[in-house]
């Protein structure tokens, strides 16, 4: 079953087009990449994908369905799951009960009434997920700690294995490295490929760090000035005239693709 399609994807900023007439996919089963120069647009692009950002015109298809007049909210029940650029977790929270909160969300629902009844059946099976989700990050050690007495590494770490607890079919991932040193980021995309591979979920993640995203992904999308420049398999992309030129200004602190 098809994952994400994005058609003619159109949005502006006031009179500001950002992103202009994008097409691209991203298959359930499948790691994909979508990489650009600063400001090229893919953050805007991840939240019209999301549900945050309404294009001016264009398509979001998840699933096999038109989701673009549906809510953020509605697009993550379908199973679309998303992580920021800023880590975001629960300060207060241990490291577990973290964790817990993606798998509840996506057992239990958002109804108070029935988080209260919910059976034994269902609270054994958060608690599987959760085990699961924080061995399979590694974090298992880290479980009764308070997410903030975490470094920023860990929360990254937390914060996919909240998402891998839950149920989603694919997962957006901005910049997930950010903050991770170099073991950290080797670990991480170990991750990612494993979920795809067992559970045949797909990934979009748009990220900086080319080993990273060249070790990881299927295939890869590139964006500049909002214009979808280039897609190709990372060899592909490597090899690319059109991506090595639009990355000139930022050989130095990004590396090229
Ligand atoms: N809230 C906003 N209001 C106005 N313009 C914005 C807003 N957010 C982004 N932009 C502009 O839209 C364009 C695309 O920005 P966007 O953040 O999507 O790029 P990006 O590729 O994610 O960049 P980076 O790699 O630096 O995160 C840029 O020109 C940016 O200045």
């Amino acid at each position: 079953m098809s994952g994400l399609e994005v058609e003619r994807l159109r949005i502006a900023y006031g009179g500001n087009v950002a992103v202009a007439d994008a097409t691209f996919s991203a298959p359930l089963g499948r790691v994909t990449g979508l990489i650009g120069p600063n400001g090229a647009g893919k953050t805007t692009t991840f939240n019209a994908v999301n549900g945050l950002l309404r294009p001016v015109s264009g398509t979001v298809h998840l699933f096999g369905r038109d989701v673009t007049r549906e809510s953020a909210a509605a697009r993550a029940r379908a199973g679309l799951g998303r992580t920021f650029q800023q880590v975001q977790v629960c300060a207060n929270l241990t490291v577990r009960e973290n964790v817990a909160l993606g798998a509840e969300v996506r057992l239990i629902g958002r109804n108070p009434v029935r988080q209260f009844l919910a059976g034994a059946g269902q609270q054994r099976e958060v608690r599987r997920r959760t085990e699961e989700a924080l061995a399979a990050c590694g974090i298992s050690g880290l479980a009764d700690t308070r997410a903030a007495l975490l470094s920023t590494g860990q929360r990254r770490l937390l914060e996919l294995a909240r998402v891998l607890a839950g149920e989603f079919r694919l997962l957006l991932l901005d910049e997930p490295s950010s903050g991770l040193d170099e073991s950290e980021t080797e670990r991480f995309g170990q991750i990612l490929r494993q979920a795809v591979e067992e559970r045949g979920v797909g990934i979009l993640i748009v990220e900086h760090d080319m080993p990273l995203v060249m070790s990881i992904c299927d295939h890869i999308h590139v964006l500049d000035f909002g214009q979808m420049i280039f897609a190709g398999t990372p060899a592909e992309t490597q090899a690319s005239e059109i991506v090595r030129r639009a990355y000139l200004g930022e050989v130095e602190t990004a590396g090229t693709p």
